[in-house]
């Protein structure tokens, strides 16, 4: 079953409407008896992309991914999955979660699993839940509880591409595998959101692994959204300088530094540009890996979310009701 405001499926690639929402959060918050998870997160996330989730342990990552799932109800603001409230049936039926946990039913043979899978989603693909389970050379009959923690991984990841969802939320779910299997699931997780279009938020401490396969990010840290956006906006929107004679901060105005970075021994700064850099020479953007170090190192830079994260942006909701009058 197709959804309103999406193409799927054609093999040729996807694109998903403009301004479409695949999260929208407002004024998002969760308060535990010990204080704040998270606290006052606004942001949307557009449809189509794969969107890493990064920040130090205790961030708010699985809060926020609870939120999404309708796992954990918040205690401010709300969430919006595909324009429909998180735990609706429409938003259950095109969201997939896997957790770190993966919780599957021990006394049941891996073919029990997906017949499982197959029962509960209209719009179950048998096939490529199975292939899941092939590449892996995990037997059908076996029983889950038999599993080592790895091939319990591959039949969790079967479980969730195999509901075909519009939305795939991963908490860290590839840290039982071994590098080889996580390539193969991350190209897997990567073919199948290009050619089906769905938008993937994926949680992991593995920097250098998320700039293969993300275009989008969250950043947050302490209960708070630090940075959002598209990578290569957030990328450009940073740049890495050289301070000749390793002094003389003043030089870098009107940029705010994040922190000191010293490439090869050259002292220099990473800085969110205030203004286009018109001397010097090229400007070297950094790498999603060095933005993101310094944004975990620097925990008082100020947040950045980027114009196609906002919220009730002018430019979306014209977008949006641009949309809308193509569609009705
Ligand atoms: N059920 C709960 N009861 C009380 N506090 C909780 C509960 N769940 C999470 N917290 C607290 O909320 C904060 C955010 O936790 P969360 O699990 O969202 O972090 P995380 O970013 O996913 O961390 P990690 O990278 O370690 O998995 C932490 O301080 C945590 O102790």
């Amino acid at each position: 079953m197709d959804h309103p405001g999406t193409h799927r499926g054609n093999g040729a690639g996807f694109a998903p409407p403009v301004g479409a929402s695949a999260i929208e959060a407002h004024g998002l918050g969760k308060q535990y008896r010990r204080g704040w998870a998270l606290r006052d997160v606004s942001f949307r996330l557009p449809a189509g992309r794969v969107c890493g989730l990064v920040g130090p342990n205790g961030a708010g990552k699985s809060t926020l991914m609870g939120l999404a799932t309708n796992m954990i109800r918040p205690t401010t603001g709300s969430l919006r999955v595909f324009g429909a409230a998180a735990g609706s049936t429409e938003s259950v039926l095109r969201t997939a979660f896997l957790t770190q946990e993966k919780p599957l039913f021990g006394r049941f043979t891996v073919a029990e699993t997906l017949r499982l899978g197959r029962e509960l989603n209209p719009r179950w693909d048998q096939e490529v839940a199975e292939g899941i389970v092939h590449a892996g050379r995990v037997p059908l009959k076996a029983r889950i509880g038999t599993l080592s923690g790895g091939q319990r991984t591959r039949v969790a990841f079967a479980l969730a591409f195999g509901k075909r969802p519009d939305l795939l939320i991963l908490d860290e779910p590839m840290s039982d595998l071994d590098p080889l299997v996580r390539r193969e699931l991350m190209a897997t997780l990567t073919a199948e959101a290009a050619e089906h279009g769905t938008t993937v938020l994926v949680s992991s401490h593995m920097l250098a692994e998320l700039e293969h396969i993300c275009d989008y990010l969250l950043v947050v840290a302490d209960g708070g959204l630090r940075l959002a956006g598209e990578v290569n906006e957030l990328r450009a929107a940073h740049a890495l300088l050289d301070i000749p004679g390793g002094g003389s901060l003043p030089a870098v105005a009107p940029h705010t530094v994040i922190e000191p970075h010293h490439d090869e021994g050259r002292p220099g700064v990473l800085v969110r540009l205030g203004a286009p850099i018109t001397s010097g020479g090229p400007v070297t953007p950094p790498t999603l890996e060095e933005l993101l170090l310094a944004y975990l190192r620097a925990p008082d830079a100020p947040s950045l979310i980027a114009p196609s994260a906002r919220v009730g942006d002018i430019h979306d909701i014209i977008a949006r009701d641009r949309q809308k009058a193509v569609t009705v």
